[in-house]
């Protein structure tokens, strides 16, 4: 999988803030289906087992931005120390000093739910405030909240914006599952398809038209697609404004080489009520008036079970009938059966979750497939096959050879020889064998020589912080391409924000030591970012936007191998103040397009683009593990043992 999780980390002394969906039914003020509690169980106890403290977060319903004791999550916290061994404790708030208090009083070992995530206005609204302040609390977010990935909100999607969010153990067996059913699933693969609307499906069956052999309609949205074939439905359930879309359907299936399957028979009865008159009649008999059909019958049954015979994959997702009245229940469960049975034989079977896995428990047959999941809307979007926000928002993995990644040091101005060396042999000790991604050593003039001669036998790799553009002659004080070259240094810093600002550099000048260095065979690490007040001017992009331009001006689709990106917000740069991992993502992204607007796609994928500005262990894993970003221009923290650190992070996200 692409996505970090719990296990990619080190949790130990970690505070983790868990995003679950602990959204359950509750009657009378009884939990009714506890699926949900127990299915987050595992990634609870192995962040306790690994020495983390657990905030939980999780809604409860739809209360509306509103406190409404109905929807307060006291009963799922009373139940979850029920049932797990550690303590739970119960907050009765969202935010403020009462959760303060809390979660410092919170020990290892400790669990502490968090009031319904929804009694905040801001839950919904994704907002960013509410996010700062969960992410506040801890250092790790954990998304475990499958059922809840269809929803950009703050409690699961805002807070990975701010600190690292990675998946937990239930997130990571629905993406295995569902997003490898989408991605890739084994055929033949059959879905099953029932439940009341087709509207509802639309989306997944136009999707599954692209992947799946045979697709089975079964449930009141057979009466639809019945009717669209001018078969007599009686006074069956069926959505009269979607039966031209059926007619489409049925149509883009025969073009597409889909076998769309449909019930030949049902069982249909003149009221919905358990214990009426039930009778089955033939679909090519038709259905009269005033009986409606209310599952499907025992030759559908035997079509079914004939056409699914040697499917390697099936996702089964909508009941067959009205199955919570037992009358009417038989289709469904026979199906559940079935699945059962061919998922004993080898098949993967997938039960989208609703009403499906409601019914799947009701049989006793949840354990016997490969995947219930814990998610009705989020099962149905991920098999549309749309991104969910929920899933997007947990930090990737980055892929050996995607781009080249690096960690690169800026010593500015610090370090006597002496001191280098003393370091570097350290960081050769160390870091020096590295083969994932790069590392390269930023270092003073004085230092250059020396630190080339101790790192050789490494793969460590040296960088001058300057250099002038002319190739020689009366500029005192200046260092020259072929002076680097001749040292071997293999990189050079150009246009940090100290040269631009306290040595008063100019783009033009900037773009003439590039192109120097380039001509030199000296790999550039081009330095661009905005001021503060440019970036609360709104003005980010466009001061970027014309340093890139500007520093590559003249330098050819070509010559971009040799040349990276570092973009260093001023504002962020010695300050402690650390982009947020969003804040810098965006930016590495219209980085990259205008990257790709310059040159092309290709020179914008291949091109690396570090991120600079107090990069520390603590922050690097959000950083890095953004798609755009692949990795750091580091200055304070290169100074010290961070820096190796850093490394055996970024090593960590890289696969
Ligand atoms: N033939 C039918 N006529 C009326 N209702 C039906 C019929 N078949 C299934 N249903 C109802 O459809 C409902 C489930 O629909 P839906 O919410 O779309 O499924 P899911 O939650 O699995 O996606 C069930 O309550 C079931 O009783
Ligand atoms: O129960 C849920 O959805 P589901 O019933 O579609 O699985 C999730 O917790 C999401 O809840 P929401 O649909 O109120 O956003």
């Amino acid at each position: 999988m692409s996505k970090m999780t719990i296990k990619d980390i080190d949790l130990k002394d970690k505070k983790v803030i868990m995003r679950v969906d602990f959204n359950v039914p509750i009657k009378d003020g009884k939990i009714t289906d506890e699926t949900r509690i127990k299915a987050a169980i595992p990634s609870i106890n192995y962040v306790l087992e690994k020495g983390a403290k657990v905030i939980l977060l999780s809604h409860l319903g739809r209360p509306k931005g509103e406190r409404t004791p109905e929807f307060s999550l006291k009963p799922v916290a009373e139940r979850l120390n029920e049932i797990i061994d550690n303590e739970v404790k119960f907050v009765d708030d969202t935010r403020g000093e009462k959760v303060d208090k809390a979660v410092e009083s919170l020990k290892s070992g400790e669990i502490l739910v968090l009031e319904n995530t929804r009694f905040e206005k801001g839950e919904k609204k994704n907002d960013e405030e509410l996010s700062n302040y969960w992410a506040s609390l801890a250092d790790i977010h954990v998304n475990d909240a499958f059922g809840t990935a269809h929803r950009a909100h703050a409690s699961n999607v805002g807070i990975a914006s701010v600190i690292p969010s990675v998946a937990g153990f239930l997130m990571e067996k629905e993406i295995k599952f569902i997003g490898g059913v989408t991605e890739n699933p084994e055929k033949p693969y059959a879905v099953i398809l029932g439940g009341a609307k087709v509207s509802d499906k639309i989306g997944v069956i136009k999707n599954l038209m692209n992947e799946a052999n045979k697709i089975f309609i079964g449930g009141a949205m057979m009466f639809t697609f019945l009717k669209a074939l001018d078969k007599k439905i009686g006074s069956s359930k069926f959505e009269e404004d979607k039966i031209d879309l059926a007619k489409e359907l049925i149509k883009e299936a025969k073009e597409k080489n889909v076998e769309l399957i449909l019930p030949t028979d049902a069982v249909v009865a003149q009221k919905l009520e358990t214990g009426v008159e039930k009778k089955i009649v033939s679909i090519d008999d038709g259905i009269e008036e005033g009986w409606m059909g209310l599952d499907i019958g025992p030759k559908t049954l035997e079509l079914f079970k004939n056409e699914l015979s040697n499917m390697k994959t099936i996702v089964w997702n909508g009941p067959m009938g009205v199955f919570e009245i037992d009358d009417f229940a038989e289709g469904t469960k026979q199906v559940a059966q079935l699945i059962a049975d061919l998922t004993d034989k080898g098949t993967t079977s997938i039960i989208g979750g609703g009403d499906s896995a409601a019914a799947a428990e009701k049989f006793g047959l949840a354990q016997k497939f490969s995947h219930v999941s814990t998610g009705g809307g989020a099962s149905l979007e991920y098999l549309e096959g749309n991104e969910l926000p929920g899933i997007k928002s947990i930090a990737n993995k980055k892929r050996l050879g995607e781009r080249n990644f690096i960690l690169a040091g800026n010593w500015k101005m610090n370090k006597t020889n002496t001191e280098a060396s003393a370091f570097v042999n350290k960081l050769v000790g160390q870091i020096g064998n590295e083969n994932k991604f790069e590392i390269i050593l930023g270092v003073p003039y004085t230092a250059l020589d020396r630190v080339a001669d101790i790192t050789r036998s490494s793969k460590i790799k040296v960088a001058a912080e300057n250099m002038y553009f002319e190739d020689s002659g009366a500029f005192t004080g200046e260092i020259s391409a072929k002076m680097l070259k001749d040292i071997n240094t293999e990189y050079v810093i150009l246009g940090h924000s100290e040269r631009r600002n306290i040595f008063k550099e100019t783009d033009e000048e900037i773009n003439k030591k590039v192109k120097k260095a380039l001509s030199n065979e000296l790999k550039v690490i081009l330095c661009v970012g905005e001021l503060l007040e440019e970036r609360e001017d709104g003005l980010t992009l466009n001061v970027v936007e014309r340093q890139i331009k500007k520093g590559l001006k003249g330098v050819t689709k070509e010559d971009m191998s040799n040349v990276v990106i570092a973009y260093e917000p001023v504002w962020a740069i010695g300050t402690g103040k650390v982009a947020t991992p969003k804040q810098a993502q965006d930016t590495h992204e219209s980085i990259r397009r205008l990257i790709s607007e310059i040159y092309d796609q290709d020179v914008a994928n291949s091109t690396s683009i570090l991120y600079g500005g107090s990069v520390k262990p603590e922050n690097i894993f959000g950083l890095f593990s953004k798609p755009d970003i692949d990795g750091g221009l580091v200055g304070g923290a290169s100074l010290k043992e961070d820096f190796i650190e850093l490394a055996n992070i970024m090593r960590d996200i890289i696969v």
